[in-house]
């Protein structure tokens, strides 16, 4: 007969914490959280003294459970809704320009280079491990138009062990000749793509990490009839679909000019089927009321990507009214317009730019997190799935030490558990992670220094 200690994979116990709502953090003390052979959370027992731990670990054995010591906590994994993989060639350079002088002078020639596989692959590498050493465990990539790098992408997240949606970006006009495709290669390959992970997919013996999202680039490099056919294939595999939206005034001027049938920028992605509850906006600066409440209508999330915003000098995202309206929200680090693969940076810029925008108003530490985990899960259509520390759920999580070797935030003796979690979120880095978990295992991540 099978017991439930059998079904336990790992135990953890220690300080846990997450979000239980946009309002509240939750700290457990001494919470007993264990994890099942398919790497759901099974069970959550807080408060569970020294004395009663063994009887509360209900027979599950000694080799499964990690006690966590002093300064370490586990805290739910974050979710990047918005990240270049190719990108990251150039991160940290090119700020000197606005979005489309951007794409034209950086972003192109670099996506150009995935025509080559070899290359990608040896990128793609890098940009997946940094991105979960800094403690994403589920990420919203965007790939380039190369089939075959696409695919590259897939197997290097797939042996990384990250949760991934994975975009094979469709571009068939105003685009370069050097980075372009014809309507029918755009869809055929973008068909491919999709068979291509649902192949893959079906020959895993866990529940699949990786999903294809259908990623028209922005509605300037689409075709009204290449929009309407990527809007068939996200209904015919229902998929998720993810774009960029209203990030720059000159975006939107030469948009408008050539989508004169639409009522705003928002409404083209509506009436060419790709805005609804499975898709993921990014930006969202220059939003006219209309054009949030058709996204709250339609059920579609956005992605805030506010350090890219600042780098790009794109404008400031009024975060605080979207909450209002109740549209979705999730952080994105927008790499390489954001110059970090780190959600914790993208939680910092987030803060800032609230603030700038109104300081009545402004963000509060129990929105930043949720919106790093919970808010991004939501926007990826993975509440039931990922975010918080819930029966059910699959467990993605970081395990913090806030003080660990070489750690950039000092906890003093004065501090609580609170004020410690708290400098983690502004002080702390991916040295503070000692080690990442998606779907109950531990990510091994290449080049990553070896942890305790
Ligand atoms: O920040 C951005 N990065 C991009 O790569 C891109 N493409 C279209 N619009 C974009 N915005």
């Amino acid at each position: 007969m099978q017991t439930f200690a059998s079904t336990i994979s790992k135990v953890f116990y220690g300080t846990l914490i997450h979000s239980v709502s946009i309002k509240e953090i939750e700290y457990i003390l001494q919470g007993l959280l264990f994890i099942d052979n398919k790497g759901k959370i099974a069970k959550i027992v807080k408060n569970v003294s020294q004395d009663q731990l063994d009887a509360a670990l209900e027979g599950v054995s000694s080799d499964k459970l990690v006690r966590l010591t002093g300064d370490q906590f586990v805290i739910p994994g974050f979710v990047d809704t918005h990240i270049h993989a190719p990108q990251y060639a150039f991160c940290g350079n090119g700020h000197d320009l606005p979005l489309l002088e951007w794409l034209d002078t950086y972003t192109f020639p670099a996506e150009s280079r995935f025509a080559d596989k070899d290359y990608a692959r040896r990128l793609y590498n890098k940009s997946v491990a940094r991105s979960l050493r800094n403690g994403t465990t589920s990420a919203c990539w965007y790939a380039t138009i190369h089939l075959e790098a696409c695919k590259e992408l897939v197997q290097v997240i797939q042996d990384q062990g990250q949760r991934a949606y994975v975009g094979k970006v469709n571009m068939n006009q105003n685009s370069p000749d050097f980075l372009i495709e014809t309507t029918e290669s755009s869809v055929r390959d973008t068909r491919a793509f999709i068979e291509y992970v649902n192949d893959v997919n079906s020959k895993i013996d866990h529940k699949p990490l990786v999903t294809p999202i259908i990623t028209p680039r922005f509605a300037i490099s689409c075709t009204s009839d290449l929009l309407s056919q990527l809007g068939k294939l996200a209904e015919e595999y229902q998929l998720p679909i993810q774009s960029h939206l209203c990030e720059n005034m000159n975006e939107i001027g030469f948009t408008m000019s050539l989508f004169p049938e639409s009522v705003n920028y928002t409404a083209v992605y509506a009436d060419h089927g790709l805005l609804n509850d499975r898709t993921v906006m990014a930006h969202c600066v220059h939003m006219k009321d209309e054009e949030l409440d058709l996204v709250k209508e339609k059920g579609a999330g956005i992605s805030h990507c506010a350090n890219s915003n600042f780098n790009l000098k794109s404008g400031i995202a009024n975060v605080r009214k979207m909450l209002n309206k109740e549209i979705k929200v999730g952080l994105g680090t927008d790499v390489a317009g954001g110059y970090t693969p780190s959600i914790l940076e993208a939680l910092r810029a987030s803060r800032t730019a609230s603030v700038a925008l109104d300081m009545e108003t402004s963000l509060v530490v129990a929105e930043l997190f949720y919106l790093a985990t919970v808010g991004g899960a939501r926007v990826m259509g993975l509440e039931d799935t990922i975010g918080n520390f819930e029966v059910g759920k699959e467990f993605d999580a970081i395990l913090v030490n806030a003080s660990s070797d070489n750690s950039p935030v000092d906890i003093h003796d004065h501090d609580t558990v609170e004020t410690s979690f708290e400098k983690y979120l502004f002080v702390g880095d991916d040295r503070n992670h000692e080690k990442i978990f998606v779907q109950g295992k531990e990510v091994r991540i290449p080049g990553a220094a070896s942890r305790k």
